[in-house]
């Protein structure tokens, strides 16, 4: 049986505490006594290394002066949304979420809102169904505080009454900004979160939401299910098939007859209201994202945009290497039109 050392780094946490016998001496033959080792990074849901609390990961957030104009491509009138069920998850950073799942009227996705923190409620779900029972009712998680054995009813008021202040009184524009919910509009990426793909930054961006909203223990992450920017994870294959070839990402979608980014943010917006968020600070490093979340009627104003630049945008130093990412990075800020607030 090999060491565990021999398994890819994907396997074992990076951060995994050492056994004394395998921490590397250095030049003086000293092994780093405890006080040494860098145990200061905070926890994180998946790659903590690649997350450190004060690198740029996090630049000053941008406030959100005038929007751009919405464009037609917009839709009137939002999707119907209905939270059909939420659920607490106890997660392996500590932190606890609730995940909430929707239906809607546009497509039978399964689209999610996980939830950081218990202040945030869904309208829909905590709706009154005709004929329901408690039990019901607890069973699709519309309930208040936490649920435990024995439990007989969804209503009891026990853990939000602590949290009621704050957002109704008294705000300066400033403080407005500041209690602006941090949301994160994100689209699947089955390569990225879960075949440890470095072709793009998908992963590695959920994962600095998550830490983000659990420093706050506040957040919401807009889940949507528009794999490979709305072309499907069988389209996106045949896409990186075609980058092997020579491709770039965008004329790999263009050569394969989709547009280079199928993707509408509509169904965010509408969750998020479900969510009562009217006020937000959106993370992403794409402003086109901000009209589009706003909606139409600018139903959503966004008061800042807080831009995430990960390791693996970093041509300069540490992060993940490979000619993919790097083509990736290349085509999304020269041919997607996105921003970088800083030189790489
Ligand atoms: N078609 C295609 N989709 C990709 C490729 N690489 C990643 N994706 C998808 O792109 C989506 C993420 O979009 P990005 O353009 O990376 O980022 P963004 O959402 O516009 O901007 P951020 O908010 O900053 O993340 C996910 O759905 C990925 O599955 C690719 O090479 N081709």
């Amino acid at each position: 049986m090999s060491s565990s050392s021999e398994f890819p780094s994907f396997l074992s946490p990076r951060i995994s505490p050492q056994r004394d016998s395998e921490i590397a001496e250095d030049s003086t033959g000293l092994k780093p006594s405890p006080s040494n080792l860098d145990l200061s990074l905070p926890p994180t849901i998946i790659s903590p290394s690649f997350t450190p609390d004060t690198v740029p990961s996090t630049p000053v957030p941008i406030p959100v002066i005038s929007t751009p104009q919405p464009s037609d491509g917009l839709p009137d009138v939002l999707p119907e949304v209905e939270c059909i069920v939420r659920a607490r998850i106890p997660t392996t950073s500590g932190t606890e979420i609730f995940l909430h799942l929707y239906k809607n009227n546009l497509d039978n996705k399964e689209h999610l809102a996980i939830v950081f923190g218990n202040k945030i409620r869904s309208k829909s779900l905590d709706r009154v169904r005709e004929g329901e029972t408690e039990l019901d009712r607890m069973i699709r998680g519309a309930y208040v505080g936490r649920l435990y054995p024995g439990r007989k009813t969804s209503r009891e008021d026990e853990a939000l009454q602590e949290d009621d202040t704050a957002k109704d009184t008294g705000w300066s524009q400033w403080s407005l900004i500041r209690l602006a919910t941090l949301v994160r509009i994100h689209s699947e990426c089955y390569t990225g979160e879960t075949a440890w793909s470095a072709r793009c930054d998908c992963g590695e961006q959920l994962d600095e939401a998550a830490r983000l909203m659990s420093k706050e223990n506040d957040g919401i992450v807009v889940y949507l299910r528009q794999e490979g920017r709305g072309i499907g994870l069988s389209e996106k294959l045949k896409a990186y098939n075609l980058q092997d070839l020579g491709a770039d990402t965008v004329t790999a979608n263009l050569l394969l007859r989709h547009p280079a980014d199928a993707r509408s943010y509509s169904l965010a917006t509408a969750i998020l209201l479900d969510l009562d968020q009217t006020e937000i600070r959106l993370l992403t490093n794409n402003p086109d994202k901000i009209a589009a979340v706003e909606g139409k009627h600018r139903e959503i104003k966004v008061h800042e945009r807080v831009p995430m630049v990960p390791i693996a945008w970093r041509m300069n130093s540490g992060g993940i290497r490979s000619k993919e990412v790097e083509g990736y990075l290349k085509t999304k800020i020269e041919r997607m039109g996105h921003m970088l607030d800083k030189p790489l």
